[in-house]
């Protein structure tokens, strides 16, 4: 479903602010595939997502998405295929338009041909079943400006909006990072559900140990710009937060580990 090849991006080439941000990095996604994405700081997970977007473009390597070469094809245009999620819960909508608006909006962007003017009753109830799913209510609320909203109430319309149009490939970039426990916690099981329920090819990038450990079925852990662990299958599924700074660790060398390098 999604091949990376090879990818290379370096930021300030030459100068002494030079960063090398992907080194050469490869990854191969299967449909249907949930890769929890870990790393310290900087070490490459939000620049690998914008290489997938194309909010930048690598200066080597491929990206494939269902054997198509995305390399040219601008972001606004990947966005049929992809959907993303922020962290910043005020990124995703438009807090000036109605609930109804912002999803008409989403929906347009992948079925271009069937866009009306208006929200059709047949497309209305369709909203009002999506919505149902998150179980906040917002159903009865179609009329409602976005930025009414809560913070948490806001990050699942995004998430919704990011997946009921079944893209080929769904981004999350630290999305319940910014939210309060009780509400990081509803945006990660409506997360597991939305994924699931539409199968789809899920990377997620998290400072959460346990949201690593606990969702998808696959793992990467990445350093300086390259993948430096995985795991996938049974040995994802037996992973714990303890083996993961343990394997952590081990890659950087022995030195003292905290949950603090994964975390920060
Ligand atoms: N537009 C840019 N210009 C210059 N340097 C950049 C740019 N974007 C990213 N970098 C650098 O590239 C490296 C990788 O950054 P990136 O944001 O991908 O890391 P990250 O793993 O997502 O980190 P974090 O967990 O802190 O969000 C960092 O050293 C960062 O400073």
């Amino acid at each position: 479903m999604l091949q990376l090849k090879q990818i290379y991006k370096v930021f300030n080439e030459g100068s002494v602010d030079e960063k090398v941000a992907l080194n050469h990095l490869s990854l191969d996604l299967n449909e249907g595939d949930f890769v929890t994405v870990i790393g310290s700081n900087g070490a490459g997970k939000s620049t690998l997502l914008n290489a997938i977007a194309g909010r930048l473009i690598p200066d080597e390597g491929d990206v494939l998405i269902k054997d198509k070469l995305m390399n040219h094809v601008r972001e606004h245009q990947r966005s049929r295929y992809i959907g993303r999620v922020f962290q910043d819960p005020m990124a995703g909508t438009s807090p000036t338009l109605t609930i109804e608006e912002n999803l008409a909006i989403a929906y347009s962007r992948v079925h271009k041909r069937t866009l009306k003017p208006g929200v059709t009753s047949k497309r209305r109830m369709y909203f009002k079943e999506q919505l149902e799913m998150l179980g906040l209510g917002l159903e009865n609320r179609l009329s409602a400006k976005v930025g009414l909203l809560s913070g948490g109430e806001r990050q699942a319309l995004s998430l919704l909006m990011a997946t009921f149009t079944k893209p080929d490939i769904l981004l999350l970039d630290e999305h319940t990072a910014a939210l309060d426990p009780s509400r990081a916690e509803l945006i990660t099981s409506l997360t597991k559900k939305l994924v699931e329920n539409g199968n789809l090819t899920t990377l997620m990038i998290t400072h959460n140990m346990q949201q690593a450990v606990d969702l998808g079925n696959r793992l990467i852990m990445m350093d300086k710009g390259n993948i430096v662990f995985k795991a996938e299958g049974e040995e994802k599924q037996g992973l714990t937060v303890t083996s993961l700074l343990e394997e952590f660790s081990k890659i950087k060398s022995g030195g003292t580990l905290s949950d603090k390098a994964l975390l920060i």
